[in-house]
């Protein structure tokens, strides 16, 4: 299940399904989902006997949820200690229930209170001192309206210094559902190993903060039925989202069928950008590919002799897929053969500094609206941030919503980088890729995706499956490399290279045979 839903669609889901059970039925199936998954964490875990619980319980349902799982595990002899953050009188109902179930059972309630609250510091204590095996967040879910404060955010910050697992309920307690963002101002968050999500995934725990926070993720469905959910318009990335667009290759087929790319960029000093995205163009399939130089063009790459380099302003763009802004400058030269390009009906990726280009000229923003061919931009958050005239924070906090801006504004498909890139469409619908890792944080790897997007738009992909695919491949990548040893720590991106194109071949082998449902888990990339 791919989907993804806000926190307004899961409570109008929610308030469908309730509509049709008796009180406390979805609270007693979170909580019967979430205590297996506890019991394989503890499993997981190979504690040999007698582990202890601690269970954080805050004042709404996710705190209910909580206390159910309490009840259950406290039901199955394993020792439980609850941290109680709720009053029975203010709970709501399913809540209130719960705590009766945890109350007549065997777990161990206790009220730490505020730290620097002189009335209840044993409690505090007696939990800040013991060893903890696993701990379950249920402090807050989606119905977080405020930072953490107080006695619960001590508490956080207790549980984030701990070497024990940590399973969240919901969502990590202090994270945004939506955005993924830590609620703030100074806000906190509960740093899980896993999450448990219910009723259906949330875009949040993906992107952001999100998965520093989440973990794993798992979703329960709490068995609501699918017909209560209504048509997405986020989902996360993965194959399933783009493979009908990948196509075997004839066998009668010649470099003229796979399309041209060319990269424009290469200013003085940074001719190495342009050098990556081609590369990537050329081992993702281009039929043939040109670097492009701003200025002084080398005479060919010798690492790689199949490139064909040129100098910009004699070169004809108007055959070719472009790929503009790796390493071009900001010079009024690059702005010249960045309007030129923009007015072409080519398919064409921006990248880089043809994105700062843009943002600080408002002729070359009506021409990139006013385009006709397919366009990919490819911002990082300080990119996107130029581009709307807002800072990297305000991208940050809501980078879902930052993507469709800059796609409705500009009528473009819009990738943006960070962990968890969104990519978003024009009419609003958006994906968040999972796949990637820290180690793609090292210069030169946006070249590479700039030029796997030039690659696959060369060859006919739509650019909304060329988008996904080409930030899923580039992750997906980067992670077969880390399981390899070539990083996190010192993976270059033309190391990246070879990688991702190993991973399309497979990912269209996997297509050819018709084996959509085992792509996840059937590729393997070699490092070399
Ligand atoms: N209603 C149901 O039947 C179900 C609810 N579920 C759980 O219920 C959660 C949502 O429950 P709620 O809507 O009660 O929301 P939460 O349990 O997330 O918290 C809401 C409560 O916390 C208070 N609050 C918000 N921010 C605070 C802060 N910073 N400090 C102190 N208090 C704060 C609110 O005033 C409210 O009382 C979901 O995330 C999920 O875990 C699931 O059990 C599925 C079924
Ligand atoms: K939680």
């Amino acid at each position: 299940m791919n989907e993804l839903y806000t926190v307004a669609e899961i409570r109008q889901i929610e308030q469908a399904a309730l509509a049709g059970l008796p009180a406390g039925t979805l609270m007693q199936r979170a909580g019967a989902a979430a205590m297996q998954m506890a019991l394989a964490m503890l499993d997981n875990a190979s504690i040999a006997s007698a582990p202890r619980v601690l269970v954080l319980a805050g004042p709404g349902n996710n705190g209910g949820d909580a206390l159910d799982v309490a009840a259950r595990l406290a039901q199955a002899g394993i020792e439980v200690t609850v941290a109680l953050y709720a009053v029975a009188e203010r709970q709501p109902q399913d809540a209130r229930a719960a705590l009766g179930r945890a109350q007549a059972g065997a777990a161990t309630l206790l009220a730490p209170g505020d730290p620097g609250d002189s009335a209840a510091p044993s409690a505090a204590g007696s939990i800040y001192q013991r060893h903890w095996d696993l701990v379950i967040d249920g402090l807050f879910g989606i119905g977080l309206a405020r930072p953490l404060a107080g006695a619960m955010r001590a508490m956080v910050e207790f549980i984030n210094t701990l070497p024990c697992q940590v399973l969240a309920l919901d969502i990590p307690s202090g994270l945004d559902a939506d955005t993924g963002d830590i609620v703030g101002p100074g806000g906190i968050a509960v740093r899980a190993h896993r999450t448990i999500t219910f009723i259906a995934d949330k875009p949040g725990l993906h992107t952001c903060h999100g998965r520093d926070h989440a973990g794993q993720v798992s979703i329960a469905t709490l068995d609501i039925d699918p017909a209560l959910l209504p048509p997405a318009q986020a989902f996360l990335n993965g194959p399933i989202l783009f493979a009908d667009a990948l196509r075997p290759r004839p066998q009668n087929s010649h470099k003229g069928s796979f399309g041209d790319v060319a990269v424009l960029g290469g200013a003085h000093g940074m001719q190495g950008a342009p050098i990556l995205a081609a590369r990537a163009a050329l081992h993702c399939g281009a039929g043939r590919v040109f670097a492009c130089f701003v200025d002084e063009a080398p005479g060919y790459d010798p690492a790689q002799p199949e490139l064909m380099c040129r100098h910009a302003g004699d070169f004809d763009f108007s055959k070719t897929t472009v790929v503009a802004g790796p390493g071009s400058g900001g010079a009024s030269r690059a702005n010249e053969l960045l309007a030129r390009v923009l007015d072409l009906p080519v398919p064409l990726v921006l990248d880089a500094d043809a994105l700062n280009l843009v943002a600080a000229d408002r002729a070359l923003q009506q021409r990139l609206a006013a385009r006709t061919g397919a366009t990919i931009l490819t911002p990082h958050p300080l990119e996107a941030a130029r581009l709307l005239a807002v800072s990297a924070g305000v991208i940050q906090a809501d980078r879902l919503a930052a993507a469709r801006q800059l796609a409705a504004r500009f009528q473009a498909i819009v990738i943006l980088k960070g962990s968890g890139s969104v990519i978003a469409r024009p009419d609003g619908s958006v994906a968040i890729n999972p796949s990637g890792n820290p180690a793609l944080a090292t210069a030169g790897t946006g070249d590479v995706l700039a030029g796997v997007c030039g690659a696959l738009l060369a060859q006919h992909l739509p650019p909304w499956q060329a988008a996904l695919s080409a930030a899923w491949l580039h992750g997906h990548a980067a992670d077969r490399l880390v399981e390899a040893g070539v990083g996190p720590v010192g993976l270059s991106a033309s190391e990246l290279i070879p990688a991702i194109r190993t991973a399309l071949n497979a990912l269209n082998a996997l297509c050819t045979l018709g084996a959509l449902g085992a792509l996840g888990a059937q590729i393997t990339v070699n490092a070399h």
